[in-house]
């Protein structure tokens, strides 16, 4: 399975999370992904709230809320607001009708809540990201208890399951919710809707990791240019 890689400026990955913060307005209630490219957008958010733009913000995760803590934006939470203005997140794989494969930092479940929450959705991610078709692993929470079965049940579905590991801790990665992650590849998905329809039919399982809801998606480029998609 490939390494998650975060580290390291990525010029395309600071640029489709910069641009994307101009969609945010004063008086907006907005939704903050999780991962190194949203972090360029909570950043630069951080700049424009000490500059005077009045926003609240619902996080998705203990890493989002910790950036946000750090630039300054003040946190609400989705009892509070549940209808946000616009959520911003990052992708692991966008195809061509803008489905999307979401949570290689296991934050997909929130991700999701939030994502569904938004009036309008935005994905920000590096042209690496983009591709025609799906192929990425989708991650699966899933509650501990029932890990065996939803592994079973992916292999019923033609996929090969991988309980996601910790880098620094030993034994598996634990979400920001307390459950476990499968890892599962099917190879191409041909038809995300579908795919997404039957792994939310699956027993045990908390939220899959493919996003069918995404309304434009900001690709940077290396150069520092920003292609902007829309359905
Ligand atoms: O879904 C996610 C976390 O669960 C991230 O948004 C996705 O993995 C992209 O991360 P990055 O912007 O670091 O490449």
């Amino acid at each position: 399975m490939k390494e998650r890689n975060t580290g390291g400026e990525n010029p395309g990955k600071k640029a489709a999370g910069i641009a994307a913060a101009d969609l945010v307005k004063d008086g907006m209630v907005v939704g903050l992904g999780t991962g190194s490219t949203t972090a360029y957008t909570i950043a630069e958010l951080g700049r424009r709230v000490r500059e005077g733009l009045d926003i609240i913000a619902v996080v998705t995760s203990y890493q989002s809320e910790m950036l946000a803590i750090e630039a300054g934006i003040t946190l609400t939470t989705l009892a509070e607001h549940p209808e946000l203005d616009i959520a911003i997140d990052g992708a692991d794989q966008v195809d061509s009708s803008l489905s999307t494969i979401k949570g290689g930092g296991a934050a997909h479940t929130r991700e999701k809540v939030v994502s569904r929450s938004a009036k309008r959705f935005v994905i920000v991610a590096d042209e690496s990201k983009v591709s025609e078709k799906l192929e990425h692993y989708v991650p699966i929470e899933v509650l501990p208890y029932a890990r065996e079965l939803v592994a079973k049940q992916v292999k019923e579905l033609g996929g090969k399951p991988e309980l996601r590991m910790a880098a620094r801790k030993d034994g598996p990665v634990i979400t920001d919710n307390g459950n476990f992650v499968i890892d599962a590849s099917f190879g191409i998905i041909d038809d995300p809707k579908e795919m997404s329809a039957k792994l939310s039919q699956l027993t045990g399982i908390v939220e899959h990791g493919i996003f069918t809801n995404v309304d434009e998606v900001y690709i940077g480029k290396k150069d520092g240019s920003v292609e902007i998609r829309k359905l």
